[in-house]
């Protein structure tokens, strides 16, 4: 009688769904009959009495039966988050390895698992494992060289659906340091999101998920600035603006202290409590943090030495008489036999589990406290202030308007087929056309994986993308004035010196060497700055872009593009600064046509450089950049013709003339400078060669010129560059899977 009382008053409860953990947890406390819990989104009830637990999926039904022990993990899904069950069987990753890549590796070795939905699966082992290769097969993030069965649901798993229904919060935390937590937010929620939810919308999900996560305070802060833990939520509130229903995380708690880890762990096991798949790797998980997990996954050489509730390990090594000391932490215990310091032992659990495939030691057995308690420890820290409290925030799927009415909004006569395809296009089409030309009827939230596959990927549009990206950065530039403020100053000082050693003789005869040095140097110059202030751009972003694009926040054309626009106004400035100044104290022709040629000219060559800085970039890492990208530039340089000229070369080479920018850029500026008719210059001395501008040209073999020709080969090799560095890009970012 106790019992149903109880029963009837929590499920009324229920009924109003509370949303956190901790009021499973005082709910629990507060209950004399026993522990009583109630999961908030699912409604359902938890009856723990006598160490016994019993789930009742009667739903809000004050008359509740207690119903017989069933495993915690099953159905375990939410109004909020559908479920994703994640199973593997017989997985194997080979690689290539060795000299000439002439060995094959195999680093897992026909592993099965099964993570469920409302599980939180702590994937452990020993260092070389296998941990983050499983990861990565699991995510969708490596996709080559794998064999097995990877299956959502029991459905053969099909990658593009999959990549919108999870996220993949990777190791390093790479965040934009100069944007406040809002400011990140925002730019997730929007690319992220697009236009599937209105803008009132979009700012309460922010406000929920950051309230949740216990940031909302720290809203206006650089996110260079936050702690390491702090970082890491934030990592994770980025991804959860979609609402994914599975989460892979890589090693979240390295670096953290071991509060921090268990605030973090106590975060991730509150979202799959809504519901989630929560599967994260981790080295060595503290007795408390270890009894958080639901799910314990551990590998050893490739190999399923565990997997099981935590509760059960302990009794399961108990069977292979591998007695774990009672103090001891029983995640040590097992990393340490699975590292051979009890001999041999992996080849015994391995079998005795079938590699992962046996699933009796799932079932929790009738004592769960441990979880309980150590739930309700880290309540009790964040209650005293210890620790800043976490909680699942409850975010709505963004698909709310059942399939029937959006059919409705499309004219029957437009559609195909109203048959929902594999590919997740839920209707067949003609063609590409004629797929968008549909979409943009659609005047109401759909779901990501019921577009056409070609368009789900990204759910910002391309231009969208594209200046939320230039956004993005612009707003970086501007916080970080360090670089963009020296690059302006530099250009200044060095158009200044410059101008001062070449003082004056831009209209004398006798200096017109000097002259010529004068524009040769001015390229080399603007070459030289425009190519190393790209060159690190692209290393040193890698790994936040990798993590962006894989988590589908942007297509690469759009980041492309976005790096390549937001750096051309500051080029501009610098090279006008520069130009102006060194022109006008060199007493150059104060002919406007001749100065907007020459700076023309000037920032063609540096938009080329820039190029050839984007390829260095896009090929090496930043310190291999460094020593390679001069080698690069010096071939261009020789073939300039400042040192050598076409006409005194054997002909086999004159190719390497035709092939080089600066040769063009010298050629443009020449002719800005000295051709066109330019008129008779001053002499001051008793003889002066050049008098004629024209003379001049006919020397340095450029009479022929022509500074519309020298364009369009900059143009040309411009666009090569261009393209070329994109699709090296691209490759990498494939490759670096
Ligand atoms: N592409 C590759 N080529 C060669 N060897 C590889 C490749 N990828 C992974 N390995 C090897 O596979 C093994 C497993 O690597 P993995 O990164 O998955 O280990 P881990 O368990 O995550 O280790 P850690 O905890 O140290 O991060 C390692 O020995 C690693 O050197």
């Amino acid at each position: 009688m106790q019992e149903e009382s109880v029963l009837s008053e929590i499920s009324s409860e229920a009924a109003t769904a509370a949303t956190s953990f901790r009021d499973v947890v005082l709910s629990m406390s507060e209950t004399k009959s026993g522990l009583v819990a109630r999961r908030p989104t699912d409604l359902s009830l938890k009856i723990i009495k006598d160490g016994s637990e019993s789930v009742s999926t009667e739903q809000q039904s004050p008359k509740t039966r207690i119903t017989e022990p069933t495993p915690i993990a099953a159905s375990k899904s939410s109004k909020y988050v559908k479920s994703h069950d994640l199973a593997f069987k017989d997985l194997q990753y080979r690689v290539k390895s060795g000299f000439l890549k002439s060995e094959i590796k195999t680093i897992l070795k026909g592993i099965c698992g099964n993570f469920k939905a409302g599980d939180l699966t702590a994937i452990i082992g020993p260092s070389g494992a296998g941990k983050s290769t499983l990861l990565n097969i699991l995510s969708g993030y490596t996709t080559r060289n794998i064999q097995g069965e990877i299956t959502v649901n029991g459905s053969p798993r099909e990658l593009k659906k999959f990549y919108t229904q999870s996220a993949y919060i990777m190791q390093d935390t790479e965040l934009q340091q100069f944007l406040t937590v809002m400011e990140a937010m925002h730019f997730s929620v929007n690319l992220k999101v697009g236009d599937q939810l209105g803008r009132s919308a979009k700012k309460e999900r922010i406000k929920r998920i950051l309230e949740a996560i216990g940031m909302y305070e720290t809203r206006q802060t650089e996110s260079g600035h936050l702690s390491g833990g702090q970082k890491k939520r934030l990592s994770v509130a980025l991804e959860l603006v979609t609402n994914p229903p599975i989460m892979f995380l890589d090693e979240p708690t390295s670096g953290l202290d071991s509060s921090t880890s268990t605030q973090l762990i106590s975060l991730l096991k509150k979202l799959a409590d809504e519901g989630r798949t929560i599967i994260c790797t981790i080295h060595q998980p503290s007795a408390l943090m270890f009894q958080m997990f639901d799910h314990l996954f551990a590998i050893a050489d490739g190999q399923c030495i565990y997997t099981g509730s935590t509760s059960n390990l302990v009794p399961f090594l108990s069977e292979l008489n591998l007695k774990c000391p009672e103090s001891y932490n029983p995640a040590d215990y097992l990393l340490e036999i699975a590292t051979n310091d009890y001999g041999p032992q992996n080849p015994r659990l391995v079998k005795k589990l079938e590699n992962g495939l046996l699933e009796t030691y799932r079932k929790k057995p009738g004592n769960v406290t441990a979880q309980v308690d150590a739930m309700q420890a880290v309540e009790q820290m964040m209650e005293a202030g210890l620790m800043t409290p976490v909680t699942a925030p409850i975010i709505e799927t963004t698909l709310s308007t059942p399939m029937a009415t959006i059919e409705e909004e499309i004219p029957a006569a437009a559609w195909g087929s109203k048959e929902m395809t594999s590919g997740g296009c839920f209707v067949e089409l003609e063609s590409k056309k004629d797929c968008r030309k549909k979409k943009k009827k659609l005047s109401i939230q759909i779901d990501p994986s019921k577009l056409c596959p070609h368009e789900s990927r990204y759910m910002s549009s391309f231009s969208n993308q594209l200046i939320l990206l230039l956004q993005r950065t612009f707003l970086i530039l501007w916080r970080d004035k360090s670089l963009t403020r020296s690059r302006i100053i530099i250009h200044a000082l060095m158009g200044t010196f410059v101008g001062i050693l070449y003082y004056g003789i831009g209209n004398d005869a006798s200096n017109m060497l000097n002259n010529f040095r004068y524009i040769f140097f001015s390229i080399m110059f603007l070459m030289y700055t425009s190519f190393s202030s790209i060159i690190l751009n692209f290393p040193l972003e890698f790994p936040m872009v990798s993590r962006e694009h894989f988590n589908r926040w942007y297509s690469l054309r759009a980041y492309y593009m976005a790096l390549t626009l937001a750096d051309i106004p500051i080029q501009l400035i610098c090279t006008l600064i520069f130009v102006v100044i060194s022109y006008v104290l060199t007493n150059q022709p104060l002919e406007i046509y001749r100065l907007v040629l020459f700076f023309g000219m000037t920032v063609m060559a540096s938009l080329v450089a820039q190029s050839i800085g984007l390829v260095v970039g896009a090929t090496f890492n930043v310190k291999n950049g460094a020593i390679f990208g001069p080698f690069f530039i010096s071939p261009f340089l020789i073939f300039s013709g400042f040192f050598v000229q076409m006409r005194d070369v054997h002909e086999l080479m004159h190719w390497l003339f035709h092939i080089s920018f600066l040769k063009y850029a010298l050629e443009g500026s020449s002719l800005a400078i000295f051709g066109y008719e330019r008129s008779k210059l001053d002499c001051n001395e008793i003889f002066c060669q050049y008098v004629r501008p024209n003379r001049f040209l006919q020397v340095i073999g450029m009479e022929d010129g022509s500074y519309l020709f020298a364009t369009a080969a900059l143009t040309f090799i411009f666009v090569m560059l261009r393209l070329i560095s994109f699709y090296i890009m691209s490759y990498r970012l494939r490759m670096s899977r």
